[in-house]
Protein backbone atom coordinates (compact mmCIF):
# COMPACT_ATOMS: atom_id res chain seq x y z
CA UNK A 1 0.00 0.00 0.00
CA UNK A 2 0.91 3.34 -0.97
CA UNK A 3 1.68 5.81 2.41
CA UNK A 4 2.65 9.16 3.21
CA UNK A 5 4.78 10.93 5.80
CA UNK A 6 4.32 14.37 5.96
CA UNK A 7 7.45 16.37 6.52
CA UNK A 8 7.70 19.80 8.89
CA UNK A 9 10.37 22.03 9.80
CA UNK A 10 11.84 20.44 12.60
CA UNK A 11 10.54 16.83 12.35
CA UNK A 12 12.23 14.41 13.44
CA UNK A 13 10.98 11.16 13.68
CA UNK A 14 9.68 11.01 10.27
CA UNK A 15 12.59 8.50 9.34
CA UNK A 16 11.44 6.16 12.15
CA UNK A 17 8.50 5.91 11.12
CA UNK A 18 9.45 5.99 7.20
CA UNK A 19 11.38 2.65 8.42
CA UNK A 20 8.76 0.99 10.59
CA UNK A 21 5.72 1.71 7.23
CA UNK A 22 8.42 0.37 4.74
CA UNK A 23 9.08 -2.39 6.88
CA UNK A 24 5.44 -3.35 7.26
CA UNK A 25 3.97 -2.58 3.48
CA UNK A 26 7.49 -3.27 1.79
CA UNK A 27 7.28 -0.30 0.18
CA UNK A 28 8.93 3.19 1.60
CA UNK A 29 6.66 5.95 2.42
CA UNK A 30 5.93 9.00 -0.05
CA UNK A 31 7.48 11.90 2.68
CA UNK A 32 5.09 15.46 1.78
CA UNK A 33 6.76 18.44 2.39
CA UNK A 34 3.89 20.45 4.61
CA UNK A 35 4.23 23.19 1.56
CA UNK A 36 2.58 20.75 -0.74
CA UNK A 37 -0.82 21.24 -0.82
CA UNK A 38 -1.66 17.77 -1.89
CA UNK A 39 -1.43 14.04 -0.89
CA UNK A 40 0.30 11.42 -3.42
CA UNK A 41 -2.78 10.19 -5.64
CA UNK A 42 -3.76 6.68 -4.31
CA UNK A 43 -2.31 7.09 -0.60
CA UNK A 44 -4.09 4.58 1.73
CA UNK A 45 -2.28 6.16 5.12
CA UNK A 46 -0.94 9.11 6.36
CA UNK A 47 1.36 9.43 9.23
CA UNK A 48 1.95 12.89 10.91
CA UNK A 49 5.25 12.17 12.80
CA UNK A 50 6.77 12.90 16.07
CA UNK A 51 9.22 16.06 16.66
CA UNK A 52 9.40 19.50 16.97
CA UNK A 53 7.88 20.80 14.42
CA UNK A 54 8.69 24.89 14.11
CA UNK A 55 10.74 24.38 17.40
CA UNK A 56 7.53 23.58 19.45
CA UNK A 57 7.14 27.84 19.44
CA UNK A 58 3.69 29.11 20.13
CA UNK A 59 2.50 25.64 21.36
CA UNK A 60 3.80 22.60 20.22
CA UNK A 61 1.74 21.63 17.15
CA UNK A 62 0.22 24.88 16.66
CA UNK A 63 2.49 26.32 13.53
CA UNK A 64 2.28 22.74 11.57
CA UNK A 65 -1.40 22.84 11.84
CA UNK A 66 -1.92 25.90 9.58
CA UNK A 67 1.07 24.21 7.12
CA UNK A 68 -1.27 23.73 3.42
CA UNK A 69 -0.62 20.52 3.28
CA UNK A 70 -2.93 19.59 6.97
CA UNK A 71 -5.66 20.97 4.69
CA UNK A 72 -5.35 18.23 2.57
CA UNK A 73 -5.12 15.98 5.78
CA UNK A 74 -7.98 17.23 7.07
CA UNK A 75 -10.39 16.46 3.76
CA UNK A 76 -8.80 12.40 3.63
CA UNK A 77 -10.21 12.42 7.21
CA UNK A 78 -13.15 13.86 6.67
CA UNK A 79 -12.96 11.44 3.83
CA UNK A 80 -12.23 8.07 6.14
CA UNK A 81 -8.67 7.84 5.11
CA UNK A 82 -6.36 6.29 7.91
CA UNK A 83 -4.14 9.57 9.72
CA UNK A 84 -2.10 8.10 12.20
CA UNK A 85 -0.24 10.97 14.45
CA UNK A 86 2.63 10.62 17.03
CA UNK A 87 3.69 12.63 19.58
CA UNK A 88 4.07 15.83 17.75
CA UNK A 89 2.00 14.36 15.17
CA UNK A 90 -0.90 13.99 17.85
CA UNK A 91 -0.63 17.56 19.29
CA UNK A 92 -0.61 18.84 15.47
CA UNK A 93 -3.82 16.98 14.93
CA UNK A 94 -5.48 18.81 17.76
CA UNK A 95 -4.11 22.08 16.69
CA UNK A 96 -5.80 21.62 13.62
CA UNK A 97 -9.30 20.15 14.98
CA UNK A 98 -8.64 16.37 14.14
CA UNK A 99 -9.02 15.56 17.36
CA UNK A 100 -10.73 16.84 20.89
CA UNK A 101 -8.86 18.32 23.67
CA UNK A 102 -4.91 19.27 23.47
CA UNK A 103 -1.44 18.11 24.96
CA UNK A 104 -0.17 20.43 27.62
CA UNK A 105 3.07 20.82 29.39
CA UNK A 106 3.79 17.22 31.54
CA UNK A 107 2.53 17.75 35.08
CA UNK A 108 6.14 17.04 37.12
CA UNK A 109 7.55 19.53 34.01
CA UNK A 110 10.38 17.83 32.46
CA UNK A 111 11.05 16.10 29.38
CA UNK A 112 9.90 12.48 29.68
CA UNK A 113 12.22 10.00 27.43
CA UNK A 114 11.35 6.03 28.54
CA UNK A 115 9.82 3.49 28.05
CA UNK A 116 6.36 2.98 29.61
CA UNK A 117 3.61 0.29 30.10
CA UNK A 118 0.47 1.27 28.38
CA UNK A 119 -3.42 -0.81 28.34
CA UNK A 120 -4.92 -0.92 25.04
CA UNK A 121 -8.54 0.00 25.84
CA UNK A 122 -10.27 -0.41 23.05
CA UNK A 123 -9.09 -3.28 20.70
CA UNK A 124 -11.77 -3.07 17.81
CA UNK A 125 -10.18 0.30 16.17
CA UNK A 126 -8.22 0.18 12.91
CA UNK A 127 -4.97 0.47 14.48
CA UNK A 128 -5.58 -1.54 17.59
CA UNK A 129 -7.19 -4.83 16.01
CA UNK A 130 -4.28 -7.21 16.15
CA UNK A 131 -4.04 -6.54 20.10
CA UNK A 132 -6.27 -7.90 22.73
CA UNK A 133 -8.46 -5.51 25.06
CA UNK A 134 -6.69 -4.82 28.50
CA UNK A 135 -3.32 -5.89 26.99
CA UNK A 136 -0.29 -4.49 28.30
CA UNK A 137 2.18 -3.24 25.54
CA UNK A 138 5.42 -1.19 25.79
CA UNK A 139 6.01 1.72 24.04
CA UNK A 140 8.92 4.53 24.61
CA UNK A 141 7.82 8.06 25.15
CA UNK A 142 9.69 11.36 24.59
CA UNK A 143 8.27 14.23 25.03
CA UNK A 144 7.10 17.43 27.11
CA UNK A 145 3.81 18.38 26.40
CA UNK A 146 2.21 15.08 26.78
CA UNK A 147 -0.28 15.84 29.45
CA UNK A 148 -3.80 15.56 27.61
CA UNK A 149 -6.75 17.64 28.57
CA UNK A 150 -10.20 17.99 27.56
CA UNK A 151 -12.96 19.29 29.66
CA UNK A 152 -15.11 16.31 31.90
CA UNK A 153 -17.95 16.10 29.11
CA UNK A 154 -15.24 15.66 26.12
CA UNK A 155 -13.36 12.91 28.53
CA UNK A 156 -16.54 11.25 29.14
CA UNK A 157 -18.03 11.23 25.51
CA UNK A 158 -14.45 9.88 24.14
CA UNK A 159 -14.72 7.04 27.19
CA UNK A 160 -18.59 6.42 26.70
CA UNK A 161 -17.93 6.04 22.24
CA UNK A 162 -14.62 4.23 22.79
CA UNK A 163 -12.47 6.17 21.47
CA UNK A 164 -9.63 6.18 23.74
CA UNK A 165 -7.48 3.56 22.25
CA UNK A 166 -4.42 3.77 24.84
CA UNK A 167 -4.37 4.46 28.32
CA UNK A 168 -1.09 4.86 30.27
CA UNK A 169 -1.03 1.89 32.77
CA UNK A 170 1.88 4.09 35.24
CA UNK A 171 2.03 7.61 35.79
CA UNK A 172 3.99 9.58 32.89
CA UNK A 173 2.66 13.04 32.18
CA UNK A 174 -0.68 13.76 34.52
CA UNK A 175 -2.60 13.08 31.21
CA UNK A 176 -6.36 13.21 32.12
CA UNK A 177 -7.52 9.76 32.89
CA UNK A 178 -4.71 8.41 32.39
CA UNK A 179 -5.41 8.80 28.17
CA UNK A 180 -2.24 8.44 26.27
CA UNK A 181 -4.18 7.21 22.19
CA UNK A 182 -7.77 9.13 21.32
CA UNK A 183 -9.65 7.89 18.23
CA UNK A 184 -11.80 10.35 16.25
CA UNK A 185 -15.63 10.31 15.66
CA UNK A 186 -14.83 8.12 12.63
CA UNK A 187 -12.48 6.05 14.52
CA UNK A 188 -9.91 6.56 11.48
CA UNK A 189 -7.44 9.26 13.20
CA UNK A 190 -5.54 7.71 15.79
CA UNK A 191 -3.25 10.80 18.21
CA UNK A 192 -1.21 8.94 20.21
CA UNK A 193 2.06 10.17 22.67
CA UNK A 194 4.21 7.18 22.86
CA UNK A 195 5.69 5.88 19.87
CA UNK A 196 5.03 2.87 18.63
CA UNK A 197 7.21 3.10 15.24
CA UNK A 198 10.06 2.86 17.70
CA UNK A 199 9.16 -0.53 18.97
CA UNK A 200 8.59 -2.55 15.58
CA UNK A 201 11.91 -5.19 16.11
CA UNK A 202 13.55 -6.66 18.65
CA UNK A 203 16.72 -4.45 18.22
CA UNK A 204 14.69 -1.65 19.51
CA UNK A 205 14.02 -4.04 22.77
CA UNK A 206 10.59 -5.11 21.63
CA UNK A 207 8.35 -5.12 18.79
CA UNK A 208 5.19 -4.21 20.40
CA UNK A 209 4.57 -1.20 18.16
CA UNK A 210 4.59 -3.62 14.88
CA UNK A 211 1.08 -4.83 15.45
CA UNK A 212 -0.12 -1.55 15.22
CA UNK A 213 0.87 -1.23 11.44
CA UNK A 214 0.24 -4.45 10.89
CA UNK A 215 -3.44 -4.30 11.94
CA UNK A 216 -4.22 -0.89 10.25
CA UNK A 217 -2.98 -2.28 6.85
CA UNK A 218 -5.02 -5.02 7.18
CA UNK A 219 -8.00 -2.31 8.45
CA UNK A 220 -7.51 -1.03 4.89
CA UNK A 221 -7.39 -3.88 3.29
CA UNK A 222 -3.50 -3.79 1.74
N1 LIG B 1 9.00 13.34 20.21
C1 LIG B 1 8.16 14.30 19.96
O1 LIG B 1 7.38 14.26 19.03
C2 LIG B 1 8.21 15.52 20.84
C3 LIG B 1 6.91 16.25 20.83
C4 LIG B 1 6.92 17.65 21.40
N2 LIG B 1 7.77 18.50 20.69
C5 LIG B 1 7.13 17.59 22.88
O2 LIG B 1 8.26 17.51 23.33
O3 LIG B 1 6.16 17.58 23.59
Amino acid sequence: MKTAVIVFPGSNCDRDIAVALERVTGRAPAMVWHRDTELPEGVGLVAVPGGFSYGDYLRSGAMAARSPIMRAVASGAERGLPVLGVCNGFQVLTEAGLLPGALMRNAGLNFVCRDVTLAVDNAQSAFTSRYAAGERVVFPVAHHDGNYVADADTLDRLEGEGRVAFRYAEPVNGSARDIAGVLSAQGNVLGLMPHPERRVEPAHGGDDGRRLFEGLLEAVGA
